[in-house]
């Protein structure tokens, strides 16, 4: 596998780009409607509840099906014409298990090797060097059927892989897996993304999981755009300032309230709207004034959770109580 520095391979060319994407099927099915994203290189989640679109626009963009209105490019190509160009670049791991049982991993991923046009002897050797990549050299001749779950899944990784490709196109890679085998293979994912510079789109229903390996996220609900950014721009400040006292936080609302402040209560925090630097010192004054000791005094940081929420928190509601 070459190693490439950073997701740099790809120069400025964009992973994949919609414009009014629509996917139907059948008069009754709309997976995808009005789709307009641009997805840039990275490790890029895709997430989505089942039935959100995801692997449709995978398909798509692997040009296994067309799109019934609007345009999809990848790696600035259009897959309804370079549909095997962009096989050749891309590597796909399904979903669901395609599995032969009676085949070894190393049968089975040279094979794939063959398919995607290399000679016999490269594609046994790439195969041996992506099952150790994924962790299943030493398990490698023995046959697919005996496997568990997380060494099948396993497989449909190394042979995504097994012809150096650009771009990987993982479908739910965690599927069927146990919290242990998630992380390893989230790990796994992140690992091939960042040493061998390869750009990666996961699609997953858990954002959760996902998050923390990725660098941007585009979410998808009932085959529309919910939301696409890169993740530090997702975990900015926002513009709230968490105050913490140790009691008296009633009081201290009240009085921020009665200087114009915005104030909201969670728990145990004030979240108040920063205004300008007089804001933390119009905190401090009203701390001082009640005669409370203050606990903290920091600026929030937006949870990436919340901004896959519909509609962003608002807390012009003043609410004391
Ligand atoms: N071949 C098909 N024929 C008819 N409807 C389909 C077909 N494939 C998918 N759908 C429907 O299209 C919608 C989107 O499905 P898709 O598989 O793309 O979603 P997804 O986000 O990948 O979900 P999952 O993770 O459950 O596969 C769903 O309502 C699904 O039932």
């Amino acid at each position: 596998m070459s190693v490439r520095t950073g997701f740099s391979s790809l120069g400025d060319v964009n992973l994949i780009e919609t414009e009014s994407l629509e996917k139907r099927y059948g008069a009754r099915v709309t997976a995808l409607s009005d789709l307009t994203v641009t997805i840039e290189p990275g490790i890029v989640g895709l997430i989505g509840a089942n039935g959100a679109g995801k692997s449709t626009l995978i398909k798509l963009a692997l040009g296994l099906l067309e799109p019934t209105g609007g345009t999809i490019r990848v790696l600035g190509l259009d897959p309804g014409s370079d549909g095997a160009t962009i096989r050749a670049r891309v590597g796909y791991m399904p979903e669901h298990d395609c599995l032969p049982p009676d085949l070894s991993a190393a049968e089975f991923v040279t094979h794939l090797g063959r398919v995607s046009g290399l000679p016999r002897a490269a594609a046994r050797e790439r195969a041996s060097e992506t099952l150790r990549h994924v962790g299943l050299y030493e398990e490698r001749y023995r046959q697919i059927g005996g496997y568990s779950t997380g060494m099948k899944q396993r497989v449909k990784l190394a042979q995504a892989l097994v012809h150096d490709p650009e771009l990987l196109l993982l479908d739910e890679p965690t599927n069927g897996l146990d919290p242990e085998g998630r992380r390893a293979m989230l790990e796994l994912v992140h690992r091939i993304g960042t040493e061998f510079g390869i750009s990666v789109v996961v699609c997953s229903h858990l954002l959760g999981e996902i998050e923390r390996i990725c660098t941007s996220l585009v979410a998808i609900e009932g085959g529309r755009l919910l939301r696409s950014a890169s993740l530090s721009s997702m975990t900015r400040h926002s513009d709230l300032l968490m105050v913490e006292v140790d009691e008296g936080d009633e009081q201290l609302a009240s009085r921020l309230t009665s200087v114009g402040l915005s104030v909201r209560r969670e728990q145990r925090l004030l979240m108040v709207r920063l205004a300008g630097d007089e804001t933390f010192d119009a905190i401090r004054d009203a701390v001082a004034e009640c005669d409370l000791s203050l606990h903290r005094l920091e600026r929030h940081r937006h949870q990436v959770a919340d901004l896959f929420r519909a509609e962003p928190t608002e807390v012009n509601d003043v609410r004391t109580g």
